[in-house]
């Protein structure tokens, strides 16, 4: 693809042959390839300016930054305003606008993502779609698992999984748009159709200056959706999301009165039942992943599904199936008491499983549970508040320290338990901590081990070690780990 026609829509300064043929685009200059494109980002840590002669070295003929650099014999240089927003522009030039013939469902918020993601892949393949899905837990292409580094990837990433969606004959993409992606220009140039709000609450303070900045962060997906606008109503920043709505609105909720809700919710440990009711439309819906939270993700999923629509009926059908790896996730254990894996690493989604549990009387709640390092520091003291109201006895462990110190970590959750009288104990190690809490579990306890979910990694400074929770339980109850 010549360079002029990759640069279509970007406001830029050629210095160089316009018309030279470029075979690859990267910003990493480690994978930079003969004829290839370089694309020079300042990042946290580093600066891809710094790497413009290892790029041209490994085979670059063109480089874009936007800041002045030197002349390269037989390179052409492209200066540009901003390098991350013109990479998405790059992106979508370069792999043909392929959104432009997906229908792209984009759903943002701080937790229910995955969820909600995953169950509006179940009712379009029920509609005998094939769906393309971009998420923290993997990308999928119909049944086709592909790794997923980031939540929402890097534009250039993404526009070339959404290129081989469309060459694999995917109609629908539902994927998870993190408030990242939104600061960070990775989804500009997306034709979102319908966007998708959960909830806000805190999370990601590390990277957003405070709330304010981070509900605006979201709303601008609300600029961007085409056709529709799902929001939560009974979502504090509802209000917000709706403003920022450039398209028709449609409401869900629980609370108060909205376009699609829900009534006569019937909770249990082994799953959440409702009715939905949309205008004089009704139906009996059942999930597998119990919680109101759940009713709020299936809601979501179902005010989509009308948009389009899919009938309640069919809707009923998929939503019944349906499980997201780590999202309250039953382990079997064979003994009289209980273990549940989930991903809740937030104030509000440790208070949601919580929640859930409520209704449980029979056994004590043991909540396990550490917070992420490099991570935004301030929910630490409320998660370990949320975790001491609700549970009967915590274990305040590692989750991924990163570069952080895990005992400092750990103490700042401390500074928000002692705030309860919720009985802890503090056990650095996870595994061993998960040990701790199946040898001393009683009959129908119920263990929840929080905030990893469906990872099967722990990172540990810069090392990324196994870490499958599932099979930890497994190997140390095969040992004895409990009576
Ligand atoms: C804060 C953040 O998002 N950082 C992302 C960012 O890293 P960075 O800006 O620090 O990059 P950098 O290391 O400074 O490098 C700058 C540039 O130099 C280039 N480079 C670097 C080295 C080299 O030898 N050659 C070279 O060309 C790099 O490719 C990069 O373009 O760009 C990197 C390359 O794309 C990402 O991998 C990295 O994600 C980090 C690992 C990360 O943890 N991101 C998380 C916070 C994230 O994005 N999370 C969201 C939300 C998660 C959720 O809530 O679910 C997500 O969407 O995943
Ligand atoms: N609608 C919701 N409201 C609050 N908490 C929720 C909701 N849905 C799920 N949760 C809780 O949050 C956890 C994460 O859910 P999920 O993975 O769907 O969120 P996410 O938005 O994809 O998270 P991330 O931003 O880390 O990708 C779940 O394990 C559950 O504990
Ligand atoms: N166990 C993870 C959960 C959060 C992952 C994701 N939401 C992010 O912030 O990268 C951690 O905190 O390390
Ligand atoms: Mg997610």
């Amino acid at each position: 693809m010549k360079l002029i026609d990759i640069l279509k829509g970007v406001n830029c300064e050629i210095k160089g042959d316009p018309n030279i043929d470029i075979s690859g685009v990267c910003y990493d200059s480690r994978k930079s390839k003969n004829k290839y494109l370089f694309i020079a980002i300042k990042g946290f840590k580093t600066d891809g300016i710094f790497y413009v002669e290892e790029a041209i070295k490994n085979g670059a003929v063109a480089v874009v930054t936007d800041r002045e650099i030197k002349e390269y014999p037989g390179i052409t240089t492209v200066l540009v305003e901003d390098a991350r927003a013109a990479m998405a522009k790059i992106a979508s030039n370069f792999y043909n606008n392929p959104t432009s013939k997906l229908t792209l469902i984009g759903v943002t918020g701080t937790n229910g993502k995955t969820s909600v993601t995953y169950m509006l892949k179940a009712i379009l393949e029920r509609q005998n779609n094939k769906v393309g899905l971009v998420g923290t837990i993997q990308n999928m292409i119909g049944d086709e698992v592909i790794p997923s580094v980031h939540t929402t990837p890097e534009s250039l990433d993404l526009q070339e999984l959404f290129s081989i969606m469309v060459n694999k004959g995917v109609k629908y993409v539902v994927m998870e748009v993190s408030s990242h992606s939104l600061a960070l220009n990775r989804v500009d140039e997306c034709e979102f159709d319908i966007a998708v709000f959960t909830n806000l609450s805190q999370d990601h303070l590390d990277f957003h200056q405070n709330m304010e900045e981070y509900a605006k962060t979201k709303g601008k997906l609300f600029k961007m959706a085409k056709s529709a606008s799902v929001i939560n109503i009974d979502d504090k920043y509802s209000s917000m999301m709706i403003e920022s709505s450039k398209a028709k609105v449609l409401t869900y909720g629980i609370k108060d009165f909205a376009y699609v809700m829900a009534k006569d919710i019937r909770n249990s440990l082994s799953g959440v039942k409702f009715k939905v009711q949309i205008e004089d439309k009704k139906e009996e819906i059942s999930l597998k992943i119990p919680g109101i939270f759940s009713v709020y993700n299936a809601l979501a999923a179902i005010t989509v599904a009308d948009f389009l629509g899919i009938s309640l009926r069919s809707v009923r059908e998929a939503l019944s199936q349906v499980t997201v790896k780590g999202r309250f996730e039953l382990v079997e254990t064979g003994k009289d008491f209980y273990v549940i894996i989930d991903y809740a690493h937030t104030p509000d989604g440790i208070q949601n499983i919580m929640e859930a549990l409520k209704e449980y009387k029979t056994g004590r709640k043991i909540l396990l549970f550490g917070a992420g390092g490099d991570r935004d520091k301030t929910k630490r003291p409320l998660m370990g508040e949320v975790a001491g109201k609700y549970a009967d006895f915590c274990i305040l462990t590692s989750d991924n320290p990163r570069s952080e110190d895990p005992r400092e970590i750990i103490s700042q959750i401390e500074e928000g338990i002692k705030k309860t009288n919720c009985p802890y104990v503090v056990i650095e190690n996870r595994k061993e901590a998960i040990s701790y809490a199946l040898t001393n579990a009683q009959k129908d306890d119920v263990i929840i081990l929080a905030g990893k979910g469906h990872e099967t990694y722990q990172i540990i400074g810069d090392k990324v070690i196994h870490f499958d929770e599932r099979e930890i339980v497994k190997e140390i109850l095969s040992e004895g780990g409990n009576r």
